[in-house]
């Protein structure tokens, strides 16, 4: 029954400290416990074994075979913890290497506009993590009455040693049963908060930044973008759950426990106040080297992968071929020096950790065995304070780790939140409307002046006067670079001019609402469709969301396109891959023509909208354009004259101005820039 008895306790103690230990997921798993586990055990065999055959034992004897496996335990726990915590500096999953920026600022009231719907359960959580952690300090106070029971039992062998065992053994059984079930409420609420306040941030984020203007898009990387909306979000959301749960029950319990030291024995709690944190700072500063020589590590390999990417990704010429492999090795060469530096830090750190750490435990046993055969101290409340100060140095250790996290949660934060309520300079919604049946569909452009924002001293177009009449086609022609393609964003509102005046119908597009002027006055084709990884249907749809079956297929049959859709197996439903690939050129760009029409603008807009297409493609798409054409408001622009020459009125860029305009026919007879590029063009078919 004694055997049985012990052996439940000694196991308590195991069970304890992997319970309460921060890795309790167990990530020590495979290390030193399992040797500690058959330590313990052959130890209490002796124990027991030299206790049946002796009759009064001094206090040092209990400490011996109860305290000895416990100080296994504990080292064992502390190796594994160091060994936590370098694999987080030993991560070595590469980093994208983002370009610095300034800084942007952590806004409180923003992610107070996130947490506020989520209040109640984020309360709940922290009750219940606050009251994990005041249990967690009760532990080490309640083995310490476990172990005086042995203790006594042991050196004076009198009493019911199963009656005295079981109270304190039941109430520590309780205690662990009610923090496990504290810690599962406050990670299920947790988790539940965390991934509703980065769901909401997502999905608010990325409507933001569907918001924004093209200069926008033009002054950031869409990788940047993309990283806020995921790794940026992924990491706030982790420094989030982890603040809450680790930093306070860190900060708790090490306030706690601190003070149940100081109850327990002032001097020891002295002699751990001077030496414990002079091991967790030196601690946290050796870490924090290698995280940096980590960060460094992955820098590399992030590095090296890139030129693998792009030697992948593109066709490498015979030429670069060699040269490529060089760089290639000499990155990897680079990387794998800075993690055998890495490697060769971890483990002198490792080394001098467990040297250290060890040295405490058994500093402590000693200074706690003079205090005890003195009868200042109890075994039981030796075991006490080694459990509480271990509590306390892991705390301590854990708030150094959350401090980085903490740091870095704060700079994605702030990153995620400076696109999250930025406001687009072109609104896309407010502003007037013209009535569908009084709309003329004629454009004046009034000394148009225009710099790109990310060139701002490079002027593309120098007062630029155009008008598109009413139900007329205008071209507008010129040298690559002229800035033709410019003159159809600045229509489409992409940009607004530095200077002068757009009229719509004698409006100031300015004054417009904008998502009307896009969604349903002006149909826009350029040279490269989007399309998106959804069906042929859905694609032509998006051009009007509200429209029927039967105006999607009619929009196709004038965009030439429905016969091809129809000798598809699945037709409409056909999936179209991503940006369209399983369609050809001419396919792709008959479902755009689609989706212009079904929306029927009053004007329409065609950027070298068959100049990527074969002969064949190219007549199939002119001819369902022509249609398309008839009784709208068209800009063309165009570098195959051939495609231009019917246009009521051809425009001729140069410099930023229009040059030349009049009927094909009244430009050839000037003799000027446009007889130019004509011949240039022939000639250059004829080649
Ligand atoms: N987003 C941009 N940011 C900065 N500069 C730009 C941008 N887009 C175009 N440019 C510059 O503006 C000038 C005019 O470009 P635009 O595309 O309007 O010319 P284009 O006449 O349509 O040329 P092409 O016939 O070759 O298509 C070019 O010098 C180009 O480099």
């Amino acid at each position: 029954m004694i055997l049985v008895i012990e052996c439940l306790i000694v196991l308590i103690f195991f069970l304890s400290r992997w319970y309460i230990s921060p890795g309790s997921n167990g990530y020590c798993s495979s290390q030193q416990p399992g040797n500690a586990v058959s330590r313990i055990w052959s130890l209490t065999q002796r124990a027991l074994r030299q206790s049946a055959t002796r009759t009064s034992k001094p206090p040092g004897v209990a400490l011996k075979f109860i305290l000895g496996p416990a100080v296994l335990t504990v080292s064992a726990r502390l190796f594994c913890h160091i060994a936590y915590c370098e694999a987080d500096v030993n991560n070595n999953t590469p980093v994208e290497v983002v370009a610095k920026s300034p800084a942007p600022e952590f806004k409180w009231h923003i992610l107070w506009e996130f947490v506020k719907p989520q209040l109640f359960a984020l309360i709940g959580a922290v009750v219940l993590a606050f009251g994990a952690a005041i249990l967690n300090i009760q532990i080490p106070l309640m083995l310490g009455d476990l172990v005086n029971v042995v203790a006594r039992y042991l050196r004076e062998h009198t009493g019911n040693y199963a009656h005295e065992i079981r109270g304190p053994a039941l109430k520590l059984l309780g205690l662990y049963g009610i923090q496990g079930l504290l810690t599962t409420g406050y990670i299920i609420l947790l988790s539940r908060v965390g991934e509703r306040v980065a769901a909401d941030m997502r999905k608010t984020l990325f409507a933001s930044l569907l918001r924004q203007d093209v200069a926008f898009f033009d002054a950031n990387k869409t990788g940047q973008l993309v990283n806020r909306l995921t790794a940026d979000i992924q990491e706030f959301k982790s420094s989030f759950k982890l603040v809450i749960s680790q930093g306070l029950r860190s900060i708790t319990q090490t306030v706690g426990c601190f003070i149940s030291l100081y109850i327990i024995s002032p001097k020891l709690t002295g002699l751990t106040v001077v030496v414990l944190p002079c091991l967790v700072g030196a601690g946290a500063l050796i870490g924090s080297f290698l995280r940096k020589l980590s960060r460094m590590a992955q820098e590399q390999v992030a590095k090296a992968t890139g030129v693998a990417d792009e030697a992948l990704g593109n066709v490498v010429y015979f030429d670069i071929f060699i040269a490529i492999i060089l760089l290639y090795a000499y990155e990897v060469d680079k990387s794998c020096e800075i993690n055998e530096n890495l490697g060769a830090g971890i483990a002198v750190f490792q080394g001098l950790s467990n040297i250290a750490l060890n040295c405490i435990v058994l500093g402590t046993i000693f200074a706690g065995g003079t205090l005890i055969s003195s009868n200042e101290l109890s075994p039981g409340d030796l075991m006490s304070f080694l459990v509480a100060s271990q509590t306390v140095q892991r705390s301590l250790a854990s708030i150094s780790i959350l401090f980085g996290q903490v740091v870095r949660g704060i700079s994605s934060g702030a990153r995620v939140f400076e696109y999250l309520t930025l406001e687009p300079t072109i609104p896309l919604a407010g502003g007037g409307r013209i009535p569908y049946h009084s709309l003329m569909g004629r454009v004046d452009f009034m000394n148009i002046s225009f710099s790109y924002p990310t060139r701002p001293g490079h002027q593309i177009l120098k007062k630029l006067n155009l008008t598109l009449p009413p139900s007329k086609t205008v071209a507008i022609v010129g040298e690559s670079g002229g800035g033709k393609s410019t003159v159809a964003s600045l229509l489409e509102r992409f940009y607004d001019p530095t200077s002068g005046v757009i009229m719509l119908d004698g409006l100031d597009i300015r004054t417009l609402d904008l998502s009307w002027l896009r969604g349903q006055v002006i149909g826009f084709i350029n040279q490269e469709p989007v399309l998106f990884g959804s069906s042929i249907m859905e694609n032509i749809r998006f051009g009007k969301p509200e429209a029927t079956d039967a105006e999607v297929i009619n929009a196709a049959k004038q965009a030439n396109a429905h016969r091809f859709i129809t000798g598809f197996p699945d037709g409409y439903n056909t999936v179209v891959g991503e940006r369209g690939v399983t369609l050809s050129g001419g396919q792709k760009q008959r479902i755009a023509i689609a989706r212009a029409l079904i929306k029927n603008p009053s004007i329409l807009v065609l950027d070298e909208a068959t100049s990527a297409l074969d002969a064949e493609s190219e007549r199939v798409v002119q001819e369902a354009l022509d249609r398309a054409t008839k009784g709208r408001t068209v800009l063309i622009i165009a570098h195959r004259l051939s495609t231009i020459q019917g246009a009521d009125l051809i425009c001729v860029m140069s410099n930023g101005r229009i040059v030349e305009a009049g009927t094909h026919l009244e430009l050839l007879s000037k003799g000027g820039l446009y007889s130019d590029l004509i011949r240039r063009q022939r000639a250059e078919g004829q080649q």
